[in-house]
């Protein structure tokens, strides 16, 4: 028997990813450590993670290439489907060389439908296809993201799958003028650098002595409707891994986190360790933990379908159905609900998901609106970063499109405890 190309093993791991996404609906990122566990170097495993991601970004157009060039379209959970979208993936956006591209994915359909395979892919390179610019949503996205948001945001989502987008940084303390300058970038709000992307995050300045940490610009948003703590008390729920917690206790709340991951809740002691920020922290699940007194202000970072961070995780748009949608939104009532109850009378409560769903977000913060003692607190437009401003009822919904250079999808709504 042939030995196999050294290549073949970090596309077989990519297959696997691919079929945790499409097949099982798993996170990409949740997939990593099982289908890649025989990948013995980190390269190996960087690149079988690069190949997943950029098919997930380009599945559409992939599929459109595969489909114009089978005369019967293969099944969408077919194997050699995905093999091709593997090979197209590399050969067509990766600037993989076209005959590496399809000799490392044959030996993964070998026994089966190696010839069409190679078939297929040989049409259609032969026909100098290529990937349309920018790329394109699937379908029941894009048409659910044009019902909510219109087409501008269709256009700019789709410009920004296909461009890395910039890493946010939200500063401990210090001045972000002087900290954009030092890290070569730009600020968009106090406590704000945005700077290139890049695979060396913790060589940056300022990383080790924990004088900033990685955060969106939108995740920022919820801890900034709360402002300066002057030491009164806040219940973080859904901390973990704790960007919204480290930014509370930098901002002076004596801060409460709870999250129901031992693992996240690892990760958020690495970064308060790290930064030298103190909070408590409490391991319970939202529905089952019972505060002894309440807090002057509650931030709820509800779980969600994470479909505003399409952007680093193109998983999201794949595997997240209107059904899952539905059932998140249920859940997110009944936590907002018990969240409520932990507010002190005149305190704060901020509701936030990183969701372009109107159904996890608007449709929530509206049904908790009426009979729940609360009052929603609109924000002001002068508070906040270039290019948000607060929808007609005074809640930050970000969409894609509005921040130059990018953002994630959110959305937050604050209430007073009446
Ligand atoms: C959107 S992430 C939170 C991000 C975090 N707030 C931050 O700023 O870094 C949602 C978190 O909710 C946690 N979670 C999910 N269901 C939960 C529950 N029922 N009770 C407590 N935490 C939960 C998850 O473990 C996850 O860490």
């Amino acid at each position: 028997m042939k030995p196999e190309s050294a290549g073949t093993p970090a596309r077989r791991a990519a297959l696997r990813l691919l079929d945790a996404v499409l097949r099982q609906g798993l996170p990409l990122e949740a997939a990593m450590a099982s289908a890649t566990a025989d990948l013995e170097r980190a390269d190996d495993r960087g690149f079988a993670h690069a190949i997943a991601a950029e098919v997930l970004r380009r599945l559409p157009d992939l599929d459109a290439l595969i489909d114009g060039a089978t005369a019967k379209p293969l099944p969408h959970d077919a194997k050699a489907r995905t093999v091709l979208r593997i090979a197209l993936a590399q050969a067509l956006a990766l600037g993989t060389a076209p005959h590496a591209a399809i000799a490392t994915v044959l030996p993964l359909v070998d026994g089966g439908p190696r010839k069409l395979v190679h078939g297929v892919f040989g049409t259609i390179l032969r026909n100098e296809a290529a990937l349309p610019v920018p790329p394109s949503l699937p379908a029941n996205v894009a048409k659910r993201w044009r019902k909510a948001w219109g087409e501008p945001a269709i256009d700019a989502a789709r410009a920004a799958i296909a461009a890395p987008p910039p890493l946010d940084l939200t500063l401990r303390d210090g001045d972000a003028a002087e900290w954009a300058e030092r890290l070569g970038g730009t600020s968009l709000a106090p406590g704000h650098v945005r700077i290139a992307r890049t695979s060396g995050v913790a060589e940056l300045p300022g990383f080790a002595e924990g004088a900033w940490w990685v955060q969106d610009i939108s995740a920022s948003l919820p801890a900034r409707l709360l402002g300066a703590g002057e030491g009164r008390t806040v219940l973080d729920l859904c901390a973990a891994p704790g960007g919204k917690t480290m930014q509370l206790a930098a901002a002076g709340w004596a801060v409460t986190a709870v999250d129901s991951s031992e693992t996240r809740l690892a990760r958020l002691t690495e970064n308060l360790a790290r930064t030298g920020l103190s909070v408590d922290l409490v391991t319970a699940d939202v529905m089952a933990f019972e505060p002894a007194a309440p807090f002057d202000a509650v931030l709820l970072d509800a779980p969600c379908s994470a479909t505003g961070i399409f952007r680093r995780h193109p998983d999201v748009l794949h595997r997240v159905t209107d059904k899952a949608i539905k059932a998140l939104s249920v859940t997110q009532g009944a936590m907002l609900t018990r969240a409520g109850g932990w507010v002190k009378p005149g305190g704060t409560l901020v509701y936030a998901v990183c969701s372009l769903e109107r159904v996890e977000g608007e449709r929530v913060a509206e049904d908790f609106a009426v009979g729940h003692g609360f009052a929603l607190e609109a924000v002001e437009a002068e508070a906040l970063p270039a290019g948000i401003v607060p929808d007609e009822a005074g809640r930050l919904r970000v969409v894609p499109g509005m921040v130059a250079g990018g953002a994630d999808g959110f959305f937050v709504a604050r209430f007073r405890r009446l």
